[in-house]
């Protein structure tokens, strides 16, 4: 049987962490050392395992890394103060606070609140509009800016082709489609209430699943020689991590595929480093 080529997101991962690295390097000598803060409210057990993920990265590339928890009936007013707090401090060039957060807490509310220069998320309505208008100079969103440099990295061509994402959400799905769009793809949206999903993620040249539903994109639902980014992150009936894509079935169809695990998690990782050292240099520039 055919297999279309993995795309390996844990090692254009791994190349990118190596390349900040050496950009840590040059602005130590200036005498900064980036720093990303991670606030954690409540102990959900996914979050838990995200934010080692995110910390040991760090501490690889040389970022300074600080973990606040916060117990899970933390008031809002409580998150909002400690962020003010983050805000004015100087060594502090990245805040991000890990989400979901607890019933109690809005996270409006709490994305607002951020410093748009310390929003290394690039959730800030400020950012996002920056990235919908086209204005420089935004934080980009880390999953949609690691899908991205994977596709670059992996030499595939984006201009003029067709894609399609399935999944409209604030953190993946509108962003990515819009970052596609600037790279002068034809994009199509799709959402829970697209009326036969097939029928458009079949005429995909590059297809984006960001959906968070095991088993939702089969074979029949992808064209031969199409590019396959799958951003799902579930549980297989068996209990594995899985992504939204049939991996074994459409790697057969696919030209390239990404992993789960191993394709845009690592990579989600790798631009969070990426916009915090971003953060530091425009500090060091101000
Ligand atoms: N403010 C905020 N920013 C986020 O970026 C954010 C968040 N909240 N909340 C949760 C989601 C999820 N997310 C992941 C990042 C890396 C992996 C990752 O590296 N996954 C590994 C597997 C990890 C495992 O073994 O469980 C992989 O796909 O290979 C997964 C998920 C960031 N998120």
């Amino acid at each position: 049987m055919a297999q279309g080529k993995l795309i390996d997101g844990k090692q254009i991962a791994a190349e990118l962490r190596q390349e900040l690295k050496s950009e840590v390097a040059t602005i130590a000598i200036r005498g900064v050392t980036p720093g990303l803060t991670v606030v954690l409210v409540g102990n959900n057990m996914a979050s838990e395992t995200y934010v080692r993920g995110k910390i040991r990265a760090c501490e690889e590339v040389g970022i300074r890394s600080d973990l606040i928890r916060l117990p899970e009936e933390t008031e809002e007013d409580t998150l909002l103060a400690e962020i003010d707090r983050l805000n004015q401090d100087e060594t502090v060039h990245g805040i991000l606070v890990q989400l979901p957060l607890p019933r109690q807490i809005s996270e409006e509310k709490v994305i607002a609140r951020i410093r748009p220069k310390k929003d290394v998320d690039g959730f800030h309505p400020i950012n996002m509009g920056k990235l919908a208008t086209g204005l420089k100079g935004a934080f980009l969103p880390c999953t949609p800016h690691g899908i991205l440099q994977m596709l670059k990295r992996s030499h595939i061509e984006i201009a003029g082709k067709h894609a399609v994402v399935v999944g409209r959400s604030n953190i993946v799905g509108k962003p990515v489609s819009l970052l596609l769009q600037k790279e002068n793809a034809t994009v199509t949206m799709c959402h829970s209430r697209t009326k036969d999903l097939a029928y458009f993620t079949r005429q995909a040249d590059i297809l984006v699943a960001a959906v968070g539903k095991y088993g939702l994109i089969t074979r029949d639902h992808v064209r031969p020689g199409a590019v396959v980014i799958d951003v799902g992150m579930n549980r297989s009936p068996e209990g594995k991590l899985a992504g939204d894509v049939m991996f074994e079935e459409v790697r057969e169809v696919a030209s390239h595929i990404t992993p789960v695990p191993g394709g845009v998690g690592p990579m989600t990782i790798a631009m969070l480093l990426y916009n915090t050292v971003e953060a530091a240099k425009a500090a060091l520039d101000s």
